[in-house]
């Protein structure tokens, strides 16, 4: 497939080319950059809808603003693909989420154009004002620009650092990106509210518009764009909620046109004091067709044909863990309607949007909001209910006071349902489900479970709607399953037994999660070198199996623990077990199999798995250090 045709973009190699151009130049511009953009998704994948829906305001930021002397920081930074392109990464740009290539989200290690990373929501306003605080303190000039999503917008820090900004009265840009959708249609009074902001029900008359402005923003009206009225219906000042919070509103303007983001955005640069928010209206896959007519807006694409939009999407050869997640949940829910399902903005990606469909009244998306959401769960416990929180793993992290202080606790019975538990591949660090294990199991009273198949999940989904004593999480990866035969519904499991999956003699690998298939791998190999090995299913990290913990580390000569979770997990836990019943001061030879102690770079899982040793390469790896060489399995 022959690359676009981008003559003018191939001459802007910074953003200060870009600067030189005149402003009739930038429409073509725009033009090829959301070609390149397009193009080059179509060979990596990655998030398409929301980098085209900000081309105009990409090239318009860096042709108003000095980057990187200037800050623009991308609130997530899944729609900063256009922005690489044009600040020296467009050479790269093909390499996106690709191993060893650019990462999808906005990183500091990446480019000076890129002061802070991101990749979870809601943090642009509060980085942003740190540096605008930063600047002042030091005495320097510049600006800082902070874009955020409406979706984005759902969350509790986009209001904690308004509500510091107008306090503080430094001079911050807030760019407020409203494309009426986050990943699903957005939810909530705040979106609501954009809305009515947006369809000009509550414009002030133009006279009103005029006298505000010019008295905050002397050069607001500018040559022609002054005299046209669809211009100056566009925008609108005074009384919103972001006035009320000490910002100065202005908008909303259309923007994917370069005749109205210019004029504003150097009337802004050049305001005085104080954080300001322009409320910017675009259209999620802008400019292209498939994305603009897709129900999700293309957020995110595997591989795909540019010219006809058709993507690369192999057969799955099992279900996904999160779908038979979800059908485990409708299930279950259809005999026990006290069940109901959380989600913080993510319905397809848990599954709960077809839980939703059957049960409209029992499914909550509370918006990015995970912090509301555990606490929300934690309410519905209170009368009864049982809440199923579906939220990511590397999401949850952002609740995790909610998950100590609401739910552990007063010992509610939340229901946690964590998915992408593990590495998650091309979206790398951000997004890898590393840390779930470790921060909940050191929690009194939490019950945290792993499954190995989709078929434990099943049962694991049972387990936790049957369980009242207080909360309960439950771990999967992303990805499909192994192909295991589903039980038609799932048998609540005993709490804290794990289970023999094969026996041996030798050698014990005492698996948490799905690397329990590597560890069957493994023990096939082991066993081809002599060394009959016994392999277990934990279930549990916590309560411990502890009988059958004991009775392995009693029975073998070594025991490897292998988890899909970072360090001071479950293998932490096997360890202070063994060392409080004395069993490591004899001659069991244990080793811990974990995540490495490092923020991993994004590659594809099964690679990331075997460079961090937890694949049956690695486990074999381990146990012939474990017995000194590998001469010693030859001589077993
Ligand atoms: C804390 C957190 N929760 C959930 C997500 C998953 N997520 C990524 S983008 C997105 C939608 C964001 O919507 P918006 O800010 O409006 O950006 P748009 O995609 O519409 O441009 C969501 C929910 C996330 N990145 N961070
Ligand atoms: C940007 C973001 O946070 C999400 O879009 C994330 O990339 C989704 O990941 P999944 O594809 O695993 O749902
Ligand atoms: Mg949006």
């Amino acid at each position: 497939m022959p690359r676009p045709h981008t003559p003018l973009l191939d001459t802007i190699h910074h953003p200060s080319d870009l600067r030189a151009l005149g402003d009739a130049q930038l429409r073509q511009l725009a033009d090829e950059l959301r070609l390149e953009t397009i193009d080059a998704v179509s060979v990596t994948g990655g998030h398409l809808g929301a980098g085209l829906g900000v081309v105009e305001l990409t090239v318009a930021l860096h042709h108003v603003f000095d980057t990187p002397r200037d800050r623009l920081i991308w609130d997530v930074g899944h729609q900063a693909y256009p922005h690489k392109i044009l600040t020296g990464r467009r050479e790269r740009i093909r390499t996106l989420r690709q191993p060893g290539g650019l990462s999808g989200f906005t990183r500091r290690s990446e480019s000076e154009y890129d002061p802070f990373g991101a990749a979870h929501s809601s943090t642009s306003i509060s980085a942003g004002l740190g540096m605008a605080v930063g600047r002042d303190l030091a005495g320097r000039a510049g600006n800082v620009v902070a874009v955020i999503g409406d979706g984005s917008m759902s969350a509790g820090m986009a209001y904690e650092a308004m509500n510091n900004a107008g306090a503080l009265g430094s001079r911050l840009v807030v760019i407020l990106n409203d494309n009426d959708m986050s990943i699903a249609p957005p939810v909530g009074a705040m979106s609501a509210y954009l809305a009515r902001l947006v369809s000009g029900r509550t414009y002030r008359s133009i006279r009103e518009v005029a006298k505000s402005l010019a008295e905050r923003l002397p050069r607001f009206f500018h040559d022609k764009a002054r005299r046209t009225e669809e211009y100056a219906r566009g925008f609108w000042t005074g009384g919103t909620l972001f006035e009320e919070l000490g910002f100065y509103y202005v908008g909303p303007i259309d923007g994917h046109n370069l005749d109205h983001l210019l004029p504003v955005l150097r009337n802004v640069r050049d305001a005085g004091n104080g954080p300001i928010l322009v409320h910017v209206v675009t259209q999620k896959g802008k400019g292209y067709a498939p994305a603009e007519a897709s129900a999700d807006k293309h957020h995110a694409v595997v591989k795909f044909d540019p010219v006809t939009g058709q993507q690369a999407k192999a057969p799955a050869n099992a279900p996904s863990y999160t779908k038979v997640f979800a059908n485990a949940l409708i299930k279950a829910a259809r005999e026990d309607d006290k069940i109901v399902a959380v989600t913080a903005a993510m319905p397809s990606g848990t599954g709960l949007d077809a839980f939703g469909q059957e049960f409209p009244g029992r499914t909550f998306d509370v918006g990015i909001a995970e912090q509301h959401a555990v606490t929300f769960a934690a309410g519905l416990a209170t009368e009864g209910y049982k809440p199923f929180c579906a939220i990511y793993s590397t999401f949850l992290q952002r609740a995790y006071d909610q998950v100590v202080h609401d739910v552990a606790i007063q010992k509610l019975p939340v229901r946690f349902a964590l998915d992408r538990a593990g590495l998650v591949g091309a979206d790398g660090a951000t997004h890898a489900g590393a840390f779930d294990i470790a921060y909940l199991t050191c929690l009194p009273d939490m019950v945290v479970m792993a499954a190995a198949d989709e078929a434990e999940l099943t049962h694991m989904v049972a387990t936790a709607a049957a369980y009242d004593d207080g909360p309960i999480a439950f771990r999967y990866p992303r990805s499909e399953g192994v192909g295991i035969e589903l039980p038609d519904v799932g048998i609540p499991l005993e709490i804290g037994r794990g289970r023999i999956v094969r026996e041996g003699t030798r050698v014990a690998l005492l698996s948490l999660g799905t690397r329990l298939a590597e560890c069957m791998a493994a023990a096939e190999l082991l066993g081809q070198r002599g060394l009959s090995t016994t392999v277990a299913d934990a279930r549990f990290a916590k309560p411990l199996d502890e009988a059958l913990i004991l009775r392995l580390a009693r029975e073998h000569e070594i025991l490897i623990t292998v988890e899909e979770g970072s360090t001071g997990g479950f293998g932490a836990h096997v360890l202070h077990l063994l060392a409080r019943t004395g069993l490591l001061d004899g001659g069991l030879k244990i080793r811990t199999l974990t995540l490495p102690d490092v923020f991993q770079e994004h590659d594809k899982p099964d690679a990331m798995y075997a460079q961090a040793g937890l694949d049956a390469a690695g486990i074999v790896r381990t146990v012939e250090g474990a017995l000194g060489a590998p001469a010693a399995i030859k001589l077993a």
